[in-house]
């Protein structure tokens, strides 16, 4: 699909927006139900806003569902080919479809921890980082309280959001 531009955003039908921008919040197409009501926008970086203050003003347990949506990285979808498009591309530019053995067994006891102290999986916006950077997250972050992850977890949720958006649409 060729990039939109924010007039061809503004003009899309409801069904279209919702098609288009279904999973720039992974598996959360309530996002883009939403924020299709709020065009039109004035440019790119207002459309994404949008999407920031929804993640914001939803609810804890709604937080909550949105991180349980995610995928582990480099976990059973990924292995099984059942990624999302978005999420499959994001963890091949991480570099998690080169992990050596001794980073996988080390990528999936470290989820696995993460996941049961929290609930959730472990998220990060992975076109913003390597292998390294991912392993030593999930140390530094196991750390962190629940409160605590569950905000780290949706920032980086918006980070992940954003850069999917900016795939869609140029400036
Ligand atoms: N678990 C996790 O961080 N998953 C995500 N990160 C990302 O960049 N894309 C995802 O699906």
């Amino acid at each position: 699909m060729s990039s939109l531009s924010i007039t061809d955003v503004n003009k899309l039908g409801d069904g279209q927006f919702e098609s288009v921008f279904g999973n720039v919040i992974e598996h959360c197409k309530s996002a883009s139900t939403r924020i299709k009501k709020q065009r039109p926008f004035k440019n790119v970086d207002e459309l994404c806003e949008a999407f920031q203050k929804y993640l914001d003003d939803i609810t804890e347990e709604e937080k909550l569902a949105v991180l349980k949506s995610h995928p582990d990285l480099a976990g059973r979808l990924a292995i099984q080919g059942e990624l999302t498009p978005e999420s499959a591309e994001e963890q091949r530019s991480a570099g998690l479809n080169d992990l050596t053995a001794d980073q996988k067994l080390l990528l999936d006891s470290r989820n696995k921890r993460y996941k049961s102290k929290f609930g959730f999986p472990f998220i990060i916006c992975a076109r913003e980082n390597k292998v390294q950077s991912i392993l030593e997250g999930l140390v530094c972050r196991y750390n962190n309280d629940y409160e605590e992850e569950i905000k780290t977890g949706i920032n980086e949720v918006k980070k992940i959001c954003k850069l999917r958006i900016l795939n869609i649409v140029h400036n």
